[in-house]
């Protein structure tokens, strides 16, 4: 294979040489043909360099068939130095009167070719002697004269030059050239009997009858090998999308056409949310599976003047050619958002992914690519850290966020060594009388430099980086340390949440090490409740379901935080062992205000009661929140009307000002 590939790429150094055929010896050679033939040139002797006796007497044949000999070269095969075979191409020349050589070029010959190939051409036998190439010859008006075996067999209804050709355009161009230039080589694609496929033709004409001699060879092979090695070098071989390559490619020409038109180009960032995760769970062909299956969404997605690309791992780039204004940018990757998030089938399972998506805008967030590429990714960043499935689009400040974002992921690590975290509690009040009966566990990050860190923000850079995983159990561990502090202080036993991240509910020892924990801690464990969101139950519904069972097991309390958000399906959640679940504050925010979240917030109620699952609603801030929520029999809430979440010391003071007498007190799993 690599032998045809250099045939047809000659070394720009080609070898050549001259053979004085009388004396028998290399008159002339190059340092090419020298260095790369040495001795199979001939061997020297006396200061000359005299020729295989053999191929004299072939040569001296040759010359013998008078003028004919001059119009065909003669053919034989050598051999370099490191064993690669050469086709030596040797033409007729005078050196001098009465006196003929020959003059030789060596070109590398494909294997396949040279096990055809006969020693020579050029003598009476010659037709014959092609019978195995694709040799052809033509009259001067094209009509056929006479045809090799094998072009027989590949074209056997050529009746005239014209007929070889897959595109008579390019046959007309090739005839002209035959008959200006006499002599012609070019790749060009031939209708044969088993279909279109490419030569490499070279033509000659033959000075005393005007013919056309045509040798072609078959070059299919090395075309798809081209055209694989391009394929490879620009296309992602899981999800065949154009890669970074041609990306940078398009984005020069999107970037010229846009300046010379004065005219807009988008560029969406993408990066799937949680995607590590997934492959760290499910494995790898899991994970290429949903990759597959996201690309082929996205791309359906996209307005057609678009393009898609994948970068590698999960970012994905989309660029978009003649924008007339950025909020078409904004909507596009709000669709993208909308149609990523639903659910995909992968091996059996329903799996959830959703994506981040930065935009930038050319010229307004960039005049030059890398920096449109840079501030799309900042955008995208930004975007990830406030909320996951959402888009931003990039404005100048989030460069510092971005650069800040990537020392965050640094800092988690050493804030966790030198213990900068501290747990805020938040209470859980019991709506019939008031009192505070659970509490939420909350996450502060006091970072030395920058003070207070919101979860919101730190939360998803622990995610991405895996720190979740021992920030989490350390989550857990502290806040056990906590019920167990509290009890001894004579306070009322209370039920205590704590927020499980996606990645740490994906963690397979984190039955074991939650049992370790409150083995440790010596609590019971009913006190103890973990949050749930509801695409974590959707990843994988048959181990979440073995999961929460062996927690049940345990005697731990199960919760589904933010309901409302995800898929809402109650009917789903009746498949796992949860208690409570708790209706995200977006709907509280307007209730009473906005009819929509009153409906959902009271069906919602109803059905979890029907359902045996206690609801606890979140941010409450207001009096007539809560009375609508004490009239729709919510057990329970949770929000600035009562208190902020704080720190443990004052919390303990809460309880003893807020919560329940102990005599009087309700153990809250009877509830
Ligand atoms: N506007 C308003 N907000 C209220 C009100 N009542 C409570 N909140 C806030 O709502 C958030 C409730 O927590 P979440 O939905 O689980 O949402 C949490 C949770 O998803 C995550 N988080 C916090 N701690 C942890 C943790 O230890 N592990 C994990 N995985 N996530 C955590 O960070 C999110 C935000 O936590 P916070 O900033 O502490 O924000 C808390 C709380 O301060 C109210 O009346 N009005």
């Amino acid at each position: 294979m690599t032998d045809a590939v250099e045939f047809l790429v000659p070394s720009p150094k080609k070898a050549a040489w001259v053979i004085d055929v009388a004396q028998g010896t290399v008159s002339w050679s190059n340092p090419t043909a020298k260095n790369r033939f040495g001795e199979a040139l001939g061997v020297s002797r006396d200061g000359l360099t005299y020729i295989d006796r053999e191929l004299k007497d072939d040569l001296t044949q040759f010359l013998s068939q008078s003028d004919k000999s001059a119009l065909l070269c003669f053919h034989w095969l050598i051999r370099d130095v490191s064993n690669t075979l050469y086709r030596c191409t040797a033409s007729v020349i005078s050196l001098g009167e009465n006196h003929h050589g020959f003059s030789v070029e060596a070109y590398v010959c494909p294997t396949e070719v040279s096990n055809h190939l006969p020693r020579y051409y050029g003598r009476k036998s010659l037709p014959e002697s092609l019978n195995s190439l694709i040799f052809m010859t033509f009259s001067c008006d094209g009509e056929r004269l006479f045809l090799s075996r094998r072009a027989e067999n590949l074209f056997p209804a050529v009746q005239s030059i014209k007929d070889l050709f897959a595109v008579s355009g390019a046959a007309s161009y090739f005839i002209q050239r035959v008959k200006f230039d006499l002599v012609v080589q070019q790749e060009l694609r031939l209708s044969t009997s088993d279909g279109v496929r490419w030569f490499k033709l070279e033509a000659h004409v033959n000075p005393d009858n005007g013919n056309v001699d045509l040798f072609a060879q078959d070059i299919q092979e090395v075309r798809d090998l081209e055209v694989e090695l391009y394929k490879w070098q620009n296309y992602d071989e899981l999800t065949h999308l154009p890669n970074r390559h041609l990306l940078y490619q398009q984005l020069e020409k999107a970037k010229n056409n846009a300046t010379k038109r004065n005219r807009r180009f988008g560029l969406m960032y993408l990066d799937l949310d949680g995607f590590k995760v997934v492959n760290d769970t499910f494995g790898h062909r899991v994970g290429d599976k949903l990759l597959q299956e996201v690309a082929n969404r996205i791309k359906n997605t996209i307005p057609p003047r678009s393009c898609l690309y994948r970068l590698g791992g999960d970012e994905f780039v989309v660029v978009l050619e003649h924008i007339q204004d950025i909020q078409e940018l904004v909507d596009i990757a709000a669709e993208i958002n909308a149609t990523c998030e639903q659910t995909y089938p992968v091996s059996e399972m329903e799996m959830v992914i959703t994506a981040s998506i930065g935009i930038a805008c050319y010229p307004e967030h960039g005049e030059d690519i890398d920096s449109l590429l840079k501030n799309a990714d900042a955008a995208m960043y930004r975007s990830k850290a406030s909320a996951h499935n959402g888009c931003l689009l990039y404005d100048a400040g989030m460069t510092e966020c971005y650069s800040a974002y990537l020392t965050l992921g640094g800092g988690l690590r050493k804030a966790i060594e030198e213990g900068q975290f501290e747990l805020y509690y938040q209470p859980k009040i019991r709506s019939t009388d008031e009192y505070a009966v659970g509490a939420e566990a909350l996450l502060r990050w006091h970072h030395p430099e920058w003070g207070m860190i919101p979860p919101d923000q730190f939360i998803p850079v622990a995610e991405e980086s895996g720190l979740i995983l021992p920030l989490g159990e350390w989550v857990i561990r502290r806040a056990c340390q906590h019920i167990q502090e509290w009890q001894s202080l004579g306070l009322p036993p209370i039920n205590v949440s704590v927020n499980l991240s996606g990645r740490q509910f994906l963690q397979h020892d984190l039955v074991d090490i939650v049992q370790g924990i409150l083995t440790e801690t010596k609590i019971d464990p009913k006190y103890l409740e973990l949050e749930l969101t509801e695409s974590m139950l959707m990843s994988d519904a048959h181990e979440t379901i073995k999961k929460l069972h062996a927690f049940r097991e345990m005697g731990i309390m199960l919760s589904i935080d933010d309901f409302g958000t995800g898929y809402s399906s109650l009917a789903y959640l009746k498949k796992f062992p949860i208690q409570s679940l708790k209706i995200d504050r977006s709907f509280i925010q307007d209730l009473g205000v906005d009819s929509d979240d009153d409906a959902i917030v009271k069906a919602t109620i109803a059905m979890a009661q029907s359902l045996n699952l206690k609801v606890v609603a979140e941010g409450v801030e207001s009096r007539s929140q809560m009375n609508l929520l004490t009239n729709y029999q919510c057990q329970e809430v949770q929000g600035f009307l009562f208190a902020k979440p704080m720190s443990s010391t004052d919390f303990v003071e809460y309880l003893n000002n807020r919560g329940p007498d102990l005599e009087a007190f309700i153990d809250p799993e009877t509830l």
